[in-house]
């Protein structure tokens, strides 16, 4: 039996690995986290069985401990609680689906603990890569992607020398307001940004597909993951999201990978990686697809995409600045505390007050992240 820790498994990819569990029906649960959702939580942990769970939230915590009681379950909680979480001693990889930069400590200290990592939260890679990639390699642990991008160019690079790699053409919907200017974009409302055209995702990257964010954060992904130059990934609109991502080599070839937006193809991947396994559900008919279209992404309109470039080619802390602003900035639109447009203008303006920290240790990028959120708080 595979063991797998699942920390996130509440969420948009958690609930979806864990129906991955369900069908293969040979990986054990070891170990369960997330926020706060108990009720949810305590059906997994009836149905899974895992050793230790962390509620992050000590008071939904406690709750949980006491309606779990005829169980042998260990419940824990808080930034310790989800290190212990991500440490369970028998889990061999640890799927990281929690959602923001919180993913940096326990990522960490699973993969120092020997654990490959199942790599949903981008978060973490894109502020913290320059930490991640090198202790992978020290750590003889893998990083096997999860979000969808990234692992369509961890399947095209299969059986191929990384070092013919010339560009990476990472694909992107364009999310629901491709085509719209910033005028059209002033007054969109929560419920028009979460309805993304292809994919159902947690709240907050379903905002930043909807800005071009996430596709911002996935060229930083790609960069850390596959070990090329920010200018080596090149956007690719392509609105029905059915090719999921490609790889032009050396001599010209491109390989990309297709399928149905289902995450359960890449988590599967991830989980038994190099083996394919039957996953049940639609298939592409090209002949009723028709037409496949392209398009360029509109940096003008969309400037999230431009900044992330930016950020990632000046490195450092830059990208954490990138993130923790938009992270805040996301958390305040869906609390309908500021406009649509008013994510990237945070993004920038706190990147314009930030002055890039070289090679930063987890406590300063952490600092930086502490930084971001006090502008953006002095200033909107
Ligand atoms: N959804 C998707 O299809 C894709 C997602 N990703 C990435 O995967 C990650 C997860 O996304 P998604 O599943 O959509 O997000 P969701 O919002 O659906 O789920 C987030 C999960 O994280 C948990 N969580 C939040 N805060 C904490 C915390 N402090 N401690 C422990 N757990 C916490 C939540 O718990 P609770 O429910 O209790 O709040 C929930 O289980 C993100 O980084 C995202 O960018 C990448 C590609 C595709
Ligand atoms: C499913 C997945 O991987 C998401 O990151 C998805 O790619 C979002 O779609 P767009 O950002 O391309 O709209
Ligand atoms: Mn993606």
């Amino acid at each position: 039996m595979k063991k797998i820790a699942i920390l996130g498994s509440t969420g948009s990819i958690g609930t979806q690995t864990l129906e991955v569990v369900e069908n293969q029906g040979d990986i054990e649960v070891t170990a369960l986290a997330a926020g706060s959702n108990i009720r949810l939580l305590e059906e997994q942990i009836r149905k899974f069985r895992p050793k230790i769970v962390c509620v992050f939230e000590e008071e939904k915590a406690k709750e949980l401990k006491e309606s779990v009681r005829d169980l042998t379950v260990r419940v824990v909680s808080g930034m310790e609680g989800l290190i212990e979480a991500a440490v369970e001693e028998t889990s061999e990889i640890v799927v990281t689906a929690v959602v923001g930069m919180i993913g940096i400590r326990p990522t960490i200290a699973a993969m120092e603990a020997g654990k490959d990592i199942a790599l949903a939260n981008k978060e973490t890679l894109v502020t913290a890569g320059h930490i991640i990639m090198p202790l992978a390699k020290k750590m003889g642990v893998r990083i096997l992607p999860v979000d969808s991008e990234h692992s369509a160019i961890f399947q095209c690079l299969n059986g191929e020398n990384k070092g013919s790699v010339h560009k990476i053409l990472l694909t992107a919907s364009g999310g629901p307001f491709r085509g719209k200017t910033r005028e059209e974009l002033k007054n969109v409302k929560v419920e028009d940004a979460l309805n993304h055209p292809n994919w159902a995702m947690g709240r907050k990257i379903t905002i930043d597909s909807s800005t071009m964010v996430n596709k911002g954060l996935e060229v930083m992904e790609a960069k850390w993951l596959f070990g090329v130059q920010m200018d080596q990934v090149q956007v690719v609109i392509q609105p029905k999201s059915i090719i999921h991502s490609m790889v032009e080599f050396e001599d010209g070839a491109v390989m990309a990978q297709m399928g149905t937006p289902d995450m359960k193809l890449p988590i599967q991947y991830a989980l038994y990686y190099p083996e394919r396994r039957y996953l049940k559900g639609d298939r592409l008919d090209f002949w009723s697809i028709g037409q496949i279209n392209f398009e360029k992404p509109d940096l003008v309109n969309f400037p999230g995409l431009k900044l992330a470039y930016e950020a990632g080619c000046a490195g450092g802390t830059l990208p954490t600045v990138f993130n923790a602003a938009n992270e805040k900035a996301v958390a305040k639109f869906l609390n309908r505390e500021i406009t649509y447009l008013t994510i990237t203008d945070m993004i920038e303006g706190a990147m314009n007050g930030h002055t890039v920290k070289e090679n930063p240790t987890v406590e300063e990028i952490l600092d930086a992240e502490a930084a971001a959120y006090e502008y953006i708080e002095s200033r909107w």
